[in-house]
């Protein structure tokens, strides 16, 4: 870790730079914001903290990072996030979910992947999801990562336009995937359906909100079958957008490649030119050792989602070898029926232990290597590198102040060691996204969190309701 403690050249040429050091009556230069803490650790490449530091922010961007007494030598800010005990920190990136699926949270536990989607959650989505239940799913969502610290996330459901107005609603970051799957879904008859709906959705979402980026998602290469992922690259590279989909998550997924397209998974997509344009991998639980080099060459986003892999048990990935090869890996809570929550902290700190537990090294994934997964090489992962995932003068303003005064902290030696191996959700204390505040000591100011509690629970009385009565056979 590079400490900081001096100017160091962090700043940008500011809008509003106060000629001597600023008074309150230079409200009417003042920028948007300050946010301070007793450590700012920017996530740069140089892995910069800086003791006493302080970030300005307007207009949604960052405008300098340094020292708090520089920072404030230099401008005055319309609202200040303050604390003598707090960490900021870039936002974090979840790299992979199905945010309305908090409202399946519970309905099928302990059960293996292909069982658990064909016999459980396939039907239920079939049944009960519709617009209503992808909104106040997706707000439960965002209400949970908001609260977490998460400020971009990468989502694959239904209802690709309720989800994004949602995210527009809230003030998140994400990209925005419309499905794509070869059977009949909530929103869709078919592939050929899902692509023709998915391009229509771009089209609407493309140059709307610079927060919201629409993506295509392809299920996997059991649902779809080798023209139907083909038609969705092509699709996807004529509307100028990437692709999200689940790869080589489990053992059933490598058997059905070798069975059906006489390959395994990852060098199968990569035979058919699935890679040739921005590709985001979700699990990659089980690429061979030739497979890994072709996701480092052809510049596969992956996403690990260590709890997700463990409770579905669909095995450890090999994050060690795929960073190793230069693989650009990034961390995910997959859907809040497969986690079961949306903690990117626990996912941060399993993933650590998963590594160092399976390589039988203590060394494996260290803290600091989880924590760039989860920001800065997370947002590489998902093709927003510069423009969010670090503190850097010039990128968006995405980012949490985290609360140093619990117990859980005293004493602290490694800030760093502090983040990754015992700061949880509730220690989150402000989170910020592209400079607006979206929570601020546990007030939501963008969500109306009762009403969406009152919606959640009305509509979980009707889906347990229709489940106990298929159950009993009624
Ligand atoms: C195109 S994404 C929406 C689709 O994916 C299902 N899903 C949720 N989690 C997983 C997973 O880990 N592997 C495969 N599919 C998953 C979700 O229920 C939706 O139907
Ligand atoms: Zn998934």
């Amino acid at each position: 870790m590079a400490a900081c403690s001096g100017d160091d050249g962090n700043s940008a040429a500011p809008a509003r730079q106060a000629s001597s050091a600023p008074t309150a009556s230079d409200n009417e230069n003042a920028i948007d914001l300050i946010v301070a803490g007793k450590y700012v650790v920017t996530m740069d490449a140089a892995g910069t903290v800086i003791v006493d530091g302080a970030v300005a922010v307007d207009d949604g961007v960052i405008l300098a990072v340094g020292p708090a007494t520089d920072i404030d030598a230099q401008y005055v800010a319309k609202e200040r996030l303050d604390s003598e005990s707090r960490v900021v920190m870039p936002g974090l990136i979840n790299g992979h979910s199905h945010a309305a699926m908090t409202l399946l949270r519970g309905v099928a536990d302990d059960l293996a992947l292909m069982d658990w989607l064909n016999n459980y959650i396939f039907p239920a989505e079939v049944e009960f999801v519709d617009a209503e239940f992808v909104r106040i799913g997706t707000e439960l969502a965002c209400w949970e990562m908001i609260r977490g610290g998460t400020t971009t996330f990468v989502d694959m459901y239904y209802y690709s336009d309720t989800i994004a107005e949602v995210v527009e609603r809230c003030g998140m970051r994400a990209l925005i995937s419309t499905t794509v799957i070869g059977q009949r879904s909530p929103d869709a008859e078919g592939a050929g359906d899902g692509i023709e709906k998915g391009l229509a959705f771009i089209n609407r979402w493309k140059d709307r909100n610079s927060r919201i980026t629409p993506i295509f998602g392809p299920h996997a290469n059991y649902t779809l079958n080798a023209e139907q992922l083909q038609a969705t690259r092509a699709a996807a590279n004529q509307a100028g957008v990437g692709i999200s989909i689940h790869l080589s998550e489990s053992p059933y997924e490598l058997q059905y490649s070798k069975d059906n397209y006489g390959g395994t998974s990852i060098a199968f997509f990569d035979s058919i030119g699935f890679f040739d344009g921005p590709t985001i991998g979700a699990h990659v639980v089980w690429p061979t050792a030739d497979e890994i080099p072709i996701l480092a060459e052809r510049q596969v986003g992956v996403i690990h989602n260590p709890t997700s892999n463990m409770k579905i048990a669909s095995g450890i990935a090999p994050v060690t070898e795929m960073l190793n090869a230069g693989v650009r890996v990034g961390l995910g809570t997959d859907g809040a029926a497969s986690n079961n929550d949306l903690d990117m902290w626990e996912e941060m700190r399993l993933a650590s232990f998963l590594q160092k537990v399976d390589r039988m090294d203590p060394e494996a994934l260290s803290a600091e290597t989880v924590l760039t997964m989860a920001t800065r090489g997370g947002a590489e992962a998902i093709g927003l590198a510069g423009r969010t995932g670090e503190l850097r003068p010039g990128l968006r303003a995405d980012l949490i102040q985290v609360s140093f005064d619990d117990v859980h902290f005293v004493p602290t030696f490694d800030v760093i060691s502090h983040l990754v191996f015992v700061a949880d959700e509730q220690d989150v204390v402000a989170t910020v996204v592209d400079g607006a505040i979206l929570m601020r000591d546990g007030q939501f100011l963008t969500l109306d969190t009762a009403r969406i509690k009152r919606e959640a629970t009305a509509l979980a009385a009707r889906i347990q309701q229709a489940l106990s009565e298929r159950n009993s056979g009624d």
